[in-house]
């Protein structure tokens, strides 16, 4: 938000300004949401207290019972901290007075999410006291860079931050803590590239064929299959991305395989490849080639791999087909072009790009670094998801549930995403569809989900989308 808040300062906002308007904007959020109850404003000494301050006495004008609680005294606060604490005036307590103070409702304004380091004495106690709490910007104990808490930290029911979401807002560990997050235009420009996954972001994007479309005018997928032993993954993939709306799609298997596959699919084509010469043939008409779910971790699968990226469609790689460049990453980077997606989960994500999850700040950073390495889109698989492109832009996809966790999801996500991709979808928008999708596909089935499952709620669930565009 940095670069945005002096883009503020240049048009002559000062930062009081801005506190002023944060501290309203929490005061409305509170009595909106929580219309009733006594109010105990904890403030920190810094930028977060004074937004604290700012709305105890908005609160106050809107009567509310508000009592505030400065951790250090008002005498001593400094800048725009001290010009919130005069607007105040009324008592102010120590922060130990609050501890056995009765109250409703806590309003936490003690830290922002620049905290470097963890809450002490009776800033961690008031943490670890449990109660209904509103944070302002991050639960404070929360490390918002980094996404995780510092040690002690309070668990909100409803957090309201300004401008534009950080990361501690959308990743875990940090979002669990903060419960309802609601952003507040502030007249901050945002110039931030991280958004949260939802329908609102893509909509009036999501495919739907035209009177005038035909099956060859929406795409065709082509999914590679496994050899005989493993070709389930593959078949999951294709026929996702055929129900997801790709006009045609072909499964390609090797010819141990063919029967196995031919026996089990109907509207998926199936065309039998022998080798990557073969499967380069077969490629020229694919919009889209899926690779990776049942492939084998063999010098086959690379070299199918190479053959896809030679090849005129674009490229969704997950599974084996990421595993397969363990040892030599560039080969594959140098391969992949700007509209390939990447599919990976955690395991997959560290063969490929090393430590990246530990050195980066934090996951959208790790994924963005990892997609400017590849030259492509990244989906980073997880409770969390996160995709990135190489020039900054990063969705964060929260809409799932741990119901997912379970053989073949991932599978039926790649297919998703190529399905959508081949019609004629950009990748980054793609996968966040696709993203979506499968966790309200999974929350739809819910406890007892099996892969197989979540193929079948997609008629529902477009219907539904297509709904709201009326
Ligand atoms: N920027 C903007 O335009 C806008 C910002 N806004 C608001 O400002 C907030 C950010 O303000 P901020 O930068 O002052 O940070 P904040 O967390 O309030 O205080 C830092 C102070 O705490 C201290 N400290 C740190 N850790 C500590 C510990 N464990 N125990 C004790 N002390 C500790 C630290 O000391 P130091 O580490 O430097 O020694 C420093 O003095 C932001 O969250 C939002 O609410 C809005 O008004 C909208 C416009
Ligand atoms: N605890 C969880 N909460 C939400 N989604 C999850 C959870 N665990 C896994 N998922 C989702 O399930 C899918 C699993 O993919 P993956 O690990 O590739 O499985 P597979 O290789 O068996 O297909 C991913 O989309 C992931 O985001
Ligand atoms: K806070």
């Amino acid at each position: 938000m940095q670069a945005a808040e002096q883009a503020v300062f240049a048009q002559g906002l000062d930062s009081f300004e801005l506190m002023q308007r944060a501290g309203d904007a929490v005061a409305e959020f509170v009595h909106a949401n929580w219309p009733e109850g006594s109010i105990q404003v904890l403030c920190g000494p810094g930028g977060n207290g004074g937004d604290g301050f700012v709305a105890a006495s908005k609160l106050a004008k809107l009567w509310r019972d508000v009592k505030v609680y400065s951790m250090v005294p008002v005498a001593e606060l400094t800048g725009d901290a001290a010009k919130a604490a005069a607007l105040w005036g009324g008592p102010v307590g120590t922060l130990e007075d609050a501890v056995e103070a009765p109250h409703d409702l806590v309003l936490d304004g003690l830290f922002g999410g620049g905290l470097s380091r963890p809450l002490e004495g009776t800033a961690a106690q008031l943490a670890q006291r449990g109660g209904r709490v509103i944070s302002i910007d991050v639960p404070s104990g929360i490390c918002g860079l980094r996404a995780k808490p510092l040690g002690p930290c309070f668990i909100a029911e409803g957090t309201i931050t300004f401008a534009a979401l950080r990361p501690a807002h959308v990743l875990r560990p940090a979002s669990a803590y903060c419960g309802n997050v609601f952003v507040a235009d502030i007249g901050v420009p945002v110039q931030t590239r991280l958004m949260e996954n939802s329908p609102m972001l893509w909509l009036r994007m999501l495919p739907q064929p035209g009177m005038a479309d035909h099956k060859h005018s929406r795409g065709h997928l082509k999914v590679l299959s496994g050899g005989i032993s493993s070709t389930g993954a593959a078949r999951l993939a294709v026929r996702a991305g055929l129900r997801i709306g790709a006009g045609l799609a072909t499964l390609l298997t090797p010819p141990s395989a063919l029967m196995v596959n031919a026996g089990q699919l109907t509207a998926v084509m199936v065309k039998a490849v022998d080798g990557a010469e073969e499967l380069a043939e077969a490629i020229q008409t694919a919009s889209v080639v899926i690779a990776g779910p049942g492939a084998g971790i063999t010098p086959a699968t690379r070299a199918n791999v190479e053959a896809i990226l030679n090849g005129p469609g674009r490229a969704v790689l997950d599974a084996d087909a990421l595993t397969v460049f363990e040892s030599q990453q560039d080969e594959l980077f140098k391969r992949l072009r700007p509209t390939d997606l990447l599919t990976p989960h955690i395991g997959e994500f560290n063969r490929l790009f090393g430590d990246l999850l530990e050195t980066a700040t934090n996951k959208v950073e790790a994924v963005r670094q990892a997609s400017v390495k590849a030259g492509c889109t990244v989906l980073l698989k997880g409770p969390d998801t996160v995709i990135a492109q190489p020039d900054g832009g990063a969705v964060v996809n929260i809409h799932a549930t741990r119901w997912l966790a379970t053989a073949g999801s991932g599978d039926v996500l790649a297919g998703f995403a190529g399905g959508l991709m081949a019609q004629g979808i950009d990748t980054l928008v793609a996968a966040s569809m696709a993203a979506w999708i499968h966790g309200e596909a999974g929350r739809r089935v819910g406890a007892g989900l099996i892969s197989e499952d979540l193929e079948r709620q997609v008629p529902d669930i477009l219907s539904a989308l297509h709904g709201e565009i009326g």
